[in-house]
């Protein structure tokens, strides 16, 4: 399969602190890639980077063949790649359609085509029931799912997630897993930044794993969840491998 996403040598500094340090990897087109580390270990600050609300100190981000870094968020949303944000941000006080509008409308300015877009994908990411509701007053999962529908009807290739689930319950959770698994099956590329392992560990086929701002671990979901860097790091909370002298 071909490349969607190759990241080279990505690095972004705040002031004396380095947030992203020299993180590399690659993501195939219709695979589905997570992100995962402890707080501030720069997965959002990667996303910044390779969304362009961000511009790197220095590397890579190249996106179906063509080098992005410089390029303008909009361009970036244009040539692909949509993202939902950590702290959702819609406009409250206008409606679900017309907020997915907003997104759709990237891609054709004629309100009556964005529309019929913009109810394909709330319908899709089962909102259709609060198309006229305001955004302000939706429920948390709500939320989530209009973020995904605002960044679906810009028409991605590639979609990244960040922290679509937190917040939500366990049969939440379960919908959003169930959401993310029809997105890939359409053919979606995803990147998922997330805390929530037992999702991470039904939707993602490759794991990135970040430390510090430094790429520590990467490989398939076994291979993670076996790597005593990534238990030391951040898994331990989670995982408990059997210790010495258990079975
Ligand atoms: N605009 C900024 N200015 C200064 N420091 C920043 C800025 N954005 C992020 N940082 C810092 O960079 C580091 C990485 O932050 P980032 O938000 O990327 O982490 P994260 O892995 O997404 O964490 P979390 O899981 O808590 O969302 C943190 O120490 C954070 O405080």
């Amino acid at each position: 399969m071909a490349d969607a996403l190759i990241i080279r040598g990505l690095s972004k500094r705040f002031g004396g602190l380095r947030a992203v340090q020299d993180v590399s990897f690659s993501v195939k087109e219709n695979e589905t890639v997570a992100l995962i580390g402890p707080n501030g270990a720069g997965k959002t600050t990667s996303f910044h980077l390779i969304t362009g609300f961000h511009r790197p100190d220095s590397g890579s981000v190249m996106a179906y063949g063509r080098e992005i870094v410089g390029l303008k968020p909009h361009d970036i949303c244009a040539h692909g790649l949509a993202r939902t944000f950590q702290v959702a941000k819609p406009f409250g006080a206008m409606t679900v359609l017309a907020n997915v509008m907003t997104g759709a409308f990237l891609r054709d300015k004629n309100a009556t085509v964005a529309r019929e877009k913009a109810r394909e994908v709330i319908e899709f990411v089962g909102l259709a029931a609060k198309e006229n509701t305001p955004a302000k007053d939706l429920t948390t999962i709500d939320q989530r799912r209009l973020e995904m529908a605002r960044a679906l009807a810009t028409q991605p290739r590639l979609l990244l997630l960040d922290e679509v689930m937190a917040g939500l319950n366990p049969s939440e959770i379960d919908q959003a897993v169930g959401l993310i698994g029809k997105l890939s099956q359409r053919g979606l590329t995803i990147v998922i930044v997330e805390h929530v392992m037992r999702a991470i560990m039904a939707v993602a086929r490759h794991i990135v794993v970040l430390d510090h701002g430094q790429k520590i671990a990467e490989g398939s979901p076994k291979e993670i969840v076996e790597n005593p860097e990534v238990v030391r790091a951040y898994l331990g909370s989670y995982v408990h491998p059997p210790t010495a002298g258990e079975s």
